[in-house]
């Protein structure tokens, strides 16, 4: 079995050990000892298939993060932590997001936002609004609150990144299937497969010409084929992220069954 590599992000005592040791084990920690990094091990059943998470609890303090860039091109799923008590520390996330998309050369890599330290009823800085905001402006990253004094939304965040991995991976393949099925047309309908051996000597010079042209015209329609199929992967991705509440309250009586179990697998947004 594979391991799924998730790292956790954000500014110093916003509550990432906190979150991360009542994920694995269960036990809320109320002593503050900043963290130089920490890996921590938990198998996980999700719809009925086991995965092996290696979390790396990271450094917050600015002492400490020399090695981020490394665990950052390992990391498959990011969790970036801010304390909704917090202003500096949600500012901090901006940046480690650029760093995180910058480090992966991608813009599609598995995160999720998280306003931690939910239960600071009376210290709140930070509104959900806020939260749903940048979630927003990231692209409909996945946004929860949570609190790892309660125990609240914690299960939550790493189920999410880890769906979000898996569903990644299935759409790489997906992209890979479509670019060798394109090749594979390619091949089937080369002009040069087609004529008789004879008239392909004759022709060879003009032949190579016109079948560089139509590979070349080929190949784009293949590329096409495969951008739109991320184009209809984005769209699904945006639906995810839409607010659990208004979800339903779009689809109400007309969604199926099938299509209520996926929304409710896929919640993008939650608030205590
Ligand atoms: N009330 C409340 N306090 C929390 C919560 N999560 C963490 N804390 C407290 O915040 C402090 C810092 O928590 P840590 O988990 O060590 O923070 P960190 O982000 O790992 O800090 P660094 O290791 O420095 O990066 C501790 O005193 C925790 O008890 C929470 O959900 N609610």
């Amino acid at each position: 079995m594979r391991d799924y590599k998730l790292v956790v992000l954000g500014a110093g005592g916003v509550g990432k050990s906190c979150l991360t040791v009542q994920f694995v084990q269960g036990v809320y920690l109320d002593t503050y000892d900043p963290t130089i990094e920490d890996s921590y091990r938990k198998t996980i059943e999700i719809d009925n298939k086991v995965f092996d998470l290696e979390i790396l609890d990271t450094a917050g303090i600015a002492q400490f993060t020399a090695m981020r860039e490394l665990y950052i091109k390992s990391g498959m799923g990011f969790l970036l932590v801010y304390s909704v008590t917090d202003r500096q520390s949600l500012e901090e996330l901006m940046e480690l997001r650029e760093q995180v998309l910058r480090i992966k050369d991608s813009d599609r890599v598995p995160m999720v936002l998280i306003g931690n330290k939910a239960d600071l009823i009376n210290e709140r800085i930070i509104s959900v609004e806020e939260g749903i905001e940048v979630s927003s402006k990231w692209g409909r990253v996945p946004f929860y609150e949570t609190s790892a004094l309660l125990r609240s939304n914690v299960d939550e965040v790493f189920v999410d990144l880890v769906r979000q991995i898996i569903r990644n991976e299935m759409e790489s393949v997906a992209i890979k299937d479509a670019r060798n099925q394109s090749q594979q047309f390619i091949k089937n309908e080369s002009p040069s497969t087609k004529l008789p051996s004879t008239a392909r000597q004759d022709t060879k010079q003009s032949n190579n010409k016109q079948s560089s042209k139509s590979l070349y015209n080929k190949s784009s329609q293949g590329q096409s084929k495969v951008k739109q199929s991320t184009a209809a992967n984005e769209k699904r991705k945006t639906s995810h992220a839409v607010p659990k509440s208004s979800a339903t309250n779009k689809t109400g009586s007309t969604t199926t069954s099938q299509q209520k179990k996926k929304k409710k697998n896929s919640s993008a947004c939650c608030i205590l």
